[in-house]
């Protein structure tokens, strides 16, 4: 007898919290997970929640157990394993049915999955989901694409489930296909330039200013009541005041310097180069991030030019706390560019104003700021946000301070890989006249592949020397 409204496989972290979130929202919710142990386990310690929740360690009785047409969430690992879950259901799910796959998919993936699956009449949802695990339980960001018509059967829940902005879910559908797990890439590409920016920040004060994290945790919270407000910023005033149980000392400074990644920044940074639109902070957090794993190759290279000296940062921490805001803009803007790029291409349609909204409460990239962006989207301004009005007085009052710090950085060897491609950004993209002009004396050189002149037009060549001197 099918009871349940939903139902939900893999129970791993995200998975489990989403499915307590759904419970705790009134629905029924069948659950199932490859290593059955888990399902036992699961509702074992769901509490209260239980009576709602329908554990099947077999895969048959699982989708039996949910109402037609069917809603069954994939929150499983990334890559190979959807696709092994996808045809293992598929001889189970009947026409109308829908599979909303939840995890960080690439979106080519879900593209090439939708297609499989519609000529099959089974509906396929690619959603990407951002919160990590307190925002899957209480309320993540929800950024939905592919099938519309089964959208509208899991509407309902996921709205019910997600994070809320003033009252508005932060849920929405956003195009065809792959264009929710696309939006949730750009998103965690934007993820990745911020917190490159914000440990940029961090290693001015450690290295630049002298300060301890505690006094350093200070500043963050002191900037999250101001104009930075924002989840990692807060968060980030709490990383670096933990303290480890064990030695006393502060944890940031026991935690090796390697960061790791899955792959969301790195797609990110390939689909806007492959789009030519320029996104060079999110390009410099993803080879920052490469840079940190590869820790032997820097304490070699730091035995042969030696360790910098600490101290020496004249700037102040008012210049850093509007360097920060200047480069986030700017990372923002190529995030949103990416999208707006992606959304011709793809013919998606994708709403700029709706995904700001969405942004502002839920997910990791969650700040004030987001609410500004969402109302200069909205007022149908789909220009970069450089030149959108609001950031335009923002960036004209930060912006000398992002290239003080910036000069700091090169003349203290602070490495500031993110904030200074994010000014070279700005400075690139407010400059009339530009340098390219010689780059294309150079191509026409060696290449014949011509130039253009004002008043003459394209196809132009120089008389170039057939000879060179050396
Ligand atoms: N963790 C986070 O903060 C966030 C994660 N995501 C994304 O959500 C998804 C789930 O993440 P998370 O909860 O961390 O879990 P993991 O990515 O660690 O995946 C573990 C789950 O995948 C299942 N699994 C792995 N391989 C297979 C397979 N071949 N067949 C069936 N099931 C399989 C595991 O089952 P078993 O128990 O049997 O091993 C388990 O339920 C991922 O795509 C992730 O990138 C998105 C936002 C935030
Ligand atoms: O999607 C997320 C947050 O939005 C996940 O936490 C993701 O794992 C973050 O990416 P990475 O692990 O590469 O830092």
């Amino acid at each position: 007898m099918a009871s349940a409204d939903i139902g939900l496989i893999g129970l791993a972290v995200m998975g489990s919290n989403l499915a307590l979130n759904i419970a705790e929202k009134g629905y029924t919710i069948a659950v199932h997970n490859r290593t059955a142990a888990k399902i036992d386990e699961f509702v074992a310690e769901a509490g209260e929640l239980r009576p709602r929740i329908i554990g099947k360690a077999d895969l048959k009785e699982f989708v039996q157990a949910i109402k037609a047409p069917r809603s069954i969430i994939i929150m499983v690992k990334a890559g190979k394993p959807v696709d092994d879950v996808i045809e293992e259901l598929l001889p189970l799910l009947d026409k109308g049915d829908a599979i909303l796959e939840c995890g960080n998919s690439l979106y080519t993936d879900t593209q090439r999955r939708f297609d499989y699956l519609k000529p099959k009449g089974i509906g396929y949802l690619g959603v990407g989901v951002s919160g990590g695990e307190e925002g899957a339980r209480h309320g993540p960001s929800i950024m939905v694409g592919g099938s519309k018509e089964q959208w509208h059967n899991a509407e309902p829940v996921l709205k019910a489930i997600a994070a809320k902005f003033n009252g508005e879910p932060c849920c929405a559908y956003l195009g065809e296909g792959g264009a929710g797990h696309f939006v949730k890439t750009i998103h965690n590409g934007i993820e990745y330039a911020d917190m490159q920016m914000i440990a940029e920040v961090y290693g001015v004060m450690r290295d630049g200013l002298g300060m301890n994290p505690k006094q350093a945790s200070d500043v963050f919270k002191e900037w999250n009541k101001g104009p930075l407000n924002s989840y990692l910023i807060e968060i980030t005033g709490y990383v670096l005041e933990a303290i480890d149980g064990p030695t006393g000392k502060p944890l940031v400074e026991l935690i090796v310097d390697r960061a790791g990644q899955k792959g969301t920044g790195r797609w990110s940074a390939i689909v806007a180069q492959e789009m030519a639109v320029p996104a060079t902070a999110i390009e410099g957090a993803v080879a920052a991030r490469s840079l940190s794993a590869a820790k032997d190759q820097r304490v070699a290279a730091e035995a042969i030019y030696g360790k910098r000296q600490a101290g020496g940062a004249d700037v102040s921490l008012a210049e850093l706390e509007k360097a920060l805001l200047a480069g986030k803009i700017a990372a923002y803007a190529q995030g949103f560019a990416v999208l707006a790029k992606a959304s011709e291409e793809n013919g998606w349609n994708l709403p700029l104003g709706t995904i700001a909204k969405i942004w502002r409460a839920g997910c990791i990239i969650r700040s004030r700021f987001l609410d500004q962006m969402a109302a200069t989207y909205d007022k149908g301004d789909n220009v970069n946000l450089l030149v959108a009005p609001d950031f335009v007085t923002i960036m004209k009052d930060a912006h000398p301070s992002l290239r003080k710090v910036v000069a700091a950085g090169a003349l203290g060897e602070f490495p500031l890989i993110c904030l200074s491609s994010a000014l070279s950004y700005f400075d690139s993209y407010r400059q009339a006249r530009g340098t390219a002009n010689l780059i294309q004396g150079q191509r026409d050189f060696f290449g014949a592949h011509g130039f253009e002149i004002e008043g003459r037009g394209p196809g132009q060549h120089g008389k170039w020397p057939s000879t060179l001197g050396n």
